[in-house]
């Protein structure tokens, strides 16, 4: 089975955590997700990040800290996600593929239909910002 390698941004601004809404024309149709993407060979974890919310949004970050690692077996596919808690650089946010952003307090990040790889990962979020699940 094919396994990829997965970046994604917690991305934190006035107490609020960014969640981002997949488009109808992307696989797994509005789940909501991290942004970040598939890391590139050669390429570190943090560079990937940057490059694709660079892609992605067009916004910079500043990366704060590292979650542990998750692994996920969809059907098709197994990912590894490398999460990252990070403050935003940029003011304006601009969707170049996703269908919509949430900005939402961490207690209640578990109203989103989220893409299931992401869900041990709002988990440790919550551990490691001290918010109860
Ligand atoms: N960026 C991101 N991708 C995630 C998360 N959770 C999760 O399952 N994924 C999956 O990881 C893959 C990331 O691929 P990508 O962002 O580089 O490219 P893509 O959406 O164009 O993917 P595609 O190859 O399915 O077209 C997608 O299959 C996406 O559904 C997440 O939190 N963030």
């Amino acid at each position: 089975m094919k396994h990829i390698h997965v970046t994604c941004a917690i991305i934190e601004r006035d107490g609020l955590v960014l969640a981002a809404q997949r488009s109808e024309g992307m696989s797994m149709p509005l789940k909501w997700e991290f942004p970040g993407g598939k890391i590139d060979p050669g390429e570190s974890p943090e560079e990937c990040l940057r490059r694709e919310l660079l892609e992605e949004m067009s916004i910079q970050v500043g990366i704060e800290e590292s979650l542990p690692a998750s692994t996920h077996n969809y059907q098709k596919f197994a990912i590894t996600l490398y999460p990252f808690i990070c403050s935003l650089k940029t003011e304006e946010i601009v969707l170049h593929e996703h269908a919509a952003l949430a900005w939402l307090p961490a207690g209640e990040l578990h109203c989103l239909d989220w893409a299931e790889a992401d869900l041990p990962v709002v988990d440790s979020y919550l551990v490691a910002c001290g918010v109860q699940s």
